[in-house]
């Protein structure tokens, strides 16, 4: 498989997930994250992912895989297959050919028009990490790596990023003047700073780079740390 990655909007969204095991659980985690709607097709389900049932967090339909099933359901945009029964498995992917539904069989890259990579999150900041399906293992031990390397100090970089881009987007210059605006900043020593937490050092920097007329205070202050 040669994978084209997107960050999708989920928000709202009805997701599907067929099984509640210990799969299960893994992705509807990530899923509740990024605020989807969830509705779990099983007969059984984990402790875990019935505490969020029984808190309606998700939406549980106590039964067997069945395709009339999903036409109840046939606004998913969404849907993973994670049951450990490999024909189930097989009859959910074909139900979701069939009604053209993106799915992911979890045992089986075969059976899946989308794979889900591993995640770590900073703030607005997301990295994703796959391999391809070639090795989850090894997906996840990136991931780890990177979470040492990209502390919270970028959850607060890329807030301010955002701030100061809509700042400097009203100024009405150039994309290409913006983009060594952004750039100098980026590569300034405003991320050490703000490791440190050393906000008076972050808006100095700021202002020997932005135009006069740009206030950095504001967006620097919003922080919820300042
Ligand atoms: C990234 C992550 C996201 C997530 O699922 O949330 C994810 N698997 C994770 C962990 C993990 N999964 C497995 C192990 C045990 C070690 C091992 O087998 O390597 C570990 C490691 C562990 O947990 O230690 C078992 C496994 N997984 C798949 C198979 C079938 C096969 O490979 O044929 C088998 C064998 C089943 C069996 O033996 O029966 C298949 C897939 N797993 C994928 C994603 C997709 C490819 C991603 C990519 O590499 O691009 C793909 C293709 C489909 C999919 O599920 O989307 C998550 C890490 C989250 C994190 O920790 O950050
Ligand atoms: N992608 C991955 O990262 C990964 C990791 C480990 C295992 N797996 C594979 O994923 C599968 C599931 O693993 P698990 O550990 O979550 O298993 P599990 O036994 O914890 O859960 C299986 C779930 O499927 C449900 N189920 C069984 N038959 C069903 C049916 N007809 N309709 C609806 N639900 C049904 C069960 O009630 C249970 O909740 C296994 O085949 C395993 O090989 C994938």
């Amino acid at each position: 498989m040669k994978p084209y990655p997107v960050m999708m909007n989920l928000e709202q969204r009805k997701v599907l997930v067929i099984g509640g095991g210990r799969v299960a659980r893994r992705k509807v985690g990530s899923l509740l994250d990024s605020g989807a709607s969830v509705v779990i097709i099983s007969p059984e389900l984990d402790l875990e992912l019935r505490n969020l049932a029984d808190k309606a967090a998700i939406e549980w339909v106590r039964a067997e895989f069945d395709e009339s099933l999903m036409d109840a359901h046939s606004d998913a945009i969404l849907v993973f297959g994670t049951t450990d029964n490999r024909e189930v498995n097989v009859r959910v992917y074909r139900a979701c050919v069939a009604r053209k539904i993106p799915c992911n069989i979890a045992d089986v890259p075969d059976l899946c028009t989308f794979i889900v990579p591993a995640v770590i999150t900073q703030g607005d900041l997301m990295i994703a990490v796959s391999t391809g399906g070639s090795s989850p293992a090894l997906a996840r031990k990136i991931r780890e790596d990177l979470e040492q390397r990209f502390g919270p100090e970028y959850a607060e970089m890329t807030r301010v990023m955002g701030e100061l881009r809509k700042l400097i987007l009203a100024e009405g210059k150039s994309s290409d003047q913006n983009k060594l605006l952004f750039t100098e900043i980026v590569d300034s020593g405003i991320l050490d700073a703000l490791k440190e937490n050393d906000r008076d050092r972050v808006i100095q920097i700021l202002r020997s780079i932005l135009p006069t007329d740009v206030n950095p205070e504001s967006a620097v202050k919003n922080s919820p740390e300042n």
